[in-house]
């Protein structure tokens, strides 16, 4: 008991010294792009504003009259090992397979951007609905075999418990310590949605391609400012990508038929001899606009069977994210923004922060302020993972995290 009143102690504590540095969030839980399928399974009562009412960013759930709470330490009494058995698979994990901790991080990602984190991300297709996974964006996502065998092992200590929503998030969590990045506390209590959105992920997931307008405004939409939304870009200091996502910028910018000149030349050269020149770069049509609906190879260093093609790119090149880093302390995060202002940005969307002097500022601060950059990517990771969330009888645990379970009628 003690011991418990201490971790709560200690999560306030760290809590409040987070939130000394922002204000309370304000919610905005409609997105512009709410689906008619509920995804909690549950009738809803009403369709209430999205601005009827003040919410705590940390604790509250879904749209309906009523709100249900997340709560810190959650599975205590129902499954007390839960945490520790999340944590320490990744750790393990990680060991053999360091890759887990940016894939992870990612997929938290396209899960929490499509309609809330409800590891809806994680659903096969069904009679009644397309997985998200076939969505282009998502044919590279890796990792789901680890949070498939973390959930195994849940579902042998305590059945029908935990969810795949929260597994998520909390494997996130240790994902970005792992990679050197900060600590920061997590409630819990997360449902799974019964329905997956793949329409969704195709129009709302932001394209390598996109603009700084673009950017913001999809992460506007669900509520981050423009510091939050370059901050959480630090994720991409870690991590691989496909030439596939900017190799346009080097042969073909625009349909040019050029190189970006917004990109460092000596950087522009090394990466040309790491992506040489495919079919896919020479055609406008495929690298404007359509950017992560290019179909992908498939992921090289996980056992997933997650229905990917094997040989769908064009050019499956891969340049790590943290490239040309000299290790320490700044890789994760600071060395990232160095090289935005060198225009050493890999992915056209990563280079656009320094396009306008309001997202501009961030970089600059986050370059030669690391424990700014941690304190705010923290911020920022707790409030992706509790976006618009299901909560209490909203959604289900599932027990398979491929699957809804059978709904009750
Ligand atoms: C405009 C927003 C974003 C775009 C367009 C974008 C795009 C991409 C692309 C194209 C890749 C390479 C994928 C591949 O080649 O397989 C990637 C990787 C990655 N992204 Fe993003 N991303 C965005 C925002 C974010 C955010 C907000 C996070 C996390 C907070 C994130 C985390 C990652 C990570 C960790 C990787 C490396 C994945 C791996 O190595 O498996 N991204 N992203
Ligand atoms: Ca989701």
């Amino acid at each position: 008991m003690e011991a418990n009143g201490f971790k709560i102690a200690l999560f306030t504590c760290l809590v409040i010294a987070l939130s000394i540095y922002i204000p309370i969030y304000r919610i905005e839980f409609h997105d512009g792009t709410y689906s008619p399928v509920n995804r909690t399974g549950e009738v809803r009562f009403s369709d209430p504003s999205p601005f009827d009412e003040d919410f705590m960013f940390t604790s509250t759930a879904e749209d309906t009259d009523q709100s249900y709470s997340l709560h810190y330490d959650y599975y205590r009494d129902s499954c007390p090992s839960a945490e520790r058995i999340i944590g320490k698979s990744i750790r393990d994990v990680y060991e053999t397979r360091p890759s887990i901790a940016p894939n992870l991080i990612r997929l938290l990602f396209h899960d929490c951007f499509i309609e809330g984190c409800d590891a809806s991300v994680l659903l096969d297709t069904d009679v009644a609905f397309a997985s998200e996974k076939e969505a282009p964006p998502n044919l590279s996502l890796k990792g789901l075999d680890v949070i498939d065998e973390i959930k195994s092992e849940l579902e042998n200590e305590c059945p029908g418990v935990v969810s795949c929503a929260d597994i998520l998030v909390l494997a996130a969590r240790e994902s970005v310590l792992m990679a050197g990045g900060p600590f920061y506390p997590l409630e819990t209590g997360r449902k799974d949605s019964v329905v997956a959105f793949k329409d969704f992920v195709e129009r709302e997931l932001p394209s390598p391609q996109a603009t700084l307008s673009e950017i913001l405004a999809r992460f506007a939409t669900r509520g981050f400012n423009e510091q939050e939304t370059v901050s959480l870009f630090g994720a991409h200091s870690i991590g691989i990508t496909h030439c596939t996502f900017f190799e346009d910028r080097l042969y073909n910018f625009s349909g040019t038929g050029k190189p970006d000149p917004e990109m460092n030349p000596g950087y522009l050269q090394e990466l040309k001899t790491k992506c040489p020149f495919s079919a896919s770069a020479s055609s406008p049509s495929q690298s404007l606009g359509t950017g992560l609906g290019q179909s992908l190879p498939a992921s090289d260093d996980s056992k997933n069977d997650y229905g990917m093609s094997s040989s769908g790119g064009n050019n499956d090149g891969v340049i790590d994210l943290s490239y040309n880093n000299e290790g320490g302390d700044e890789n994760f995060g600071t060395r990232y923004y160095r090289r935005l202002l060198q225009k050493k940005g890999l992915i056209y969307s990563d280079q656009q922060l320094t396009s306008r002097e309001e997202t501009e500022m961030w970089v600059k601060a986050y370059a030669s302020d690391p424990q700014l950059f941690r304190r705010d990517f923290a911020m920022s990771m707790m409030k992706l993972s509790n976006y618009h969330v299901l909560a209490g009888p909203l959604g289900q645990v599932r027990t398979t995290c491929s699957k809804v379970l059978p709904m009750k009628n």
